[in-house]
């Protein structure tokens, strides 16, 4: 029996729509995030994605479907404080760092720690940076560093970084290594291999296929709007991924039936 069998999903999507307008982005997309797994998402340029995530983290309002956190139904016009609420942290493809301030001014923003209510808590914002980075095995250097001086790969495990401070169960990512090179993308990799270990459930939404295959225990292909399959990482083939994300194989019954 697969270890997954044996607990239940951290985050589950059943049949979840929606349009804009007349354009169906999502016209059916299923998938279970388990903890302790990293759970990647692929699928074409326009597969629906983004509007997934966007559903989940409550920027876009969904039109039909289920969305379950530990198995408890959230609203599906959830708006994103009650996503971040029932333990859902995301890491967008910007990152929506502030390049001139520090690593550890970013890593606070949002919830900077004061003093007595007035004088900002520079020595308590250090040391949690230097914390959450030492927890990640993060080599990116003195935790004054601006974040304009760091390299694509430190940047993303910097955000990696602050969405894991939240302490959320379920992390959610958003093509973590866009624009990284191979070395870089190997060390973000690590860095989701030891939230694998620590039990999060990680969703990667990714094009990256070599990244994907390395570090995704199972992989759940969108096409069109649809979730097409998902394929344990260690049993499938790139050819048979690839064939999933084009069209060439067909879908499973399953999907294509409810
Ligand atoms: N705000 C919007 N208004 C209208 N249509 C949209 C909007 N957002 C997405 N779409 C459409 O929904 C479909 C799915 O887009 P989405 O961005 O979710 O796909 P994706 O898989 O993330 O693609 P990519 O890999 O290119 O980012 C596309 O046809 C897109 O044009």
């Amino acid at each position: 029996m697969s270890p997954l069998s044996q607990t239940s999903p951290a985050l589950e999507l059943r049949a979840v729509r929606k349009s804009f307008g007349p354009v169906n982005a999502l016209s059916h997309v299923d998938f279970a995030a388990y903890p302790g797994e990293v759970h990647a998402i692929v699928g074409d340029n326009g597969a629906g994605k983004s509007t997934m995530i966007k559903i989940v983290t409550g920027i876009h309002k969904g039109d039909g479907g289920t969305i379950l956190v530990n198995g408890q139904e959230m609203d599906l016009r959830h708006d994103a404080s009650q996503s971040q609420d029932r333990g859902i942290a995301v890491v967008y493809q910007d990152l929506a760092l502030v390049e001139c301030l520090d690593i550890s001014t970013n890593m606070a923003l949002g919830n900077l720690p004061y003093r007595w209510g007035v004088f900002l808590d520079r020595k308590r914002m250090d040391a949690e940076a230097a914390a959450a980075l030492k927890d990640l095995n993060a080599r990116v250097g003195d935790v004054r560093t601006p974040v304009g001086l760091l390299s694509g790969g430190q940047r993303q495990v910097v955000a990696i970084a602050r969405a894991v401070r939240m302490n959320k169960p379920i992390i959610l990512l958003d093509e973590p290594t866009a624009a990284l090179g191979v070395q870089e993308s190997a060390y973000v990799g690590r860095t989701l291999d030891r939230l694998r270990a620590d039990g999060k459930a990680v969703i990667c939404i990714s094009h990256d296929l070599e990244f994907v295959f390395k570090h995704s225990d199972r992989i759940t292909v969108l096409r069109l709007g649809r979730t097409v399959g998902t394929r344990t990482t260690a049993d499938v083939s790139r050819d048979e991924i690839i064939s999933l994300i084009t069209g060439a194989a067909p879908a499973d019954t399953l999907q294509e039936a409810s």
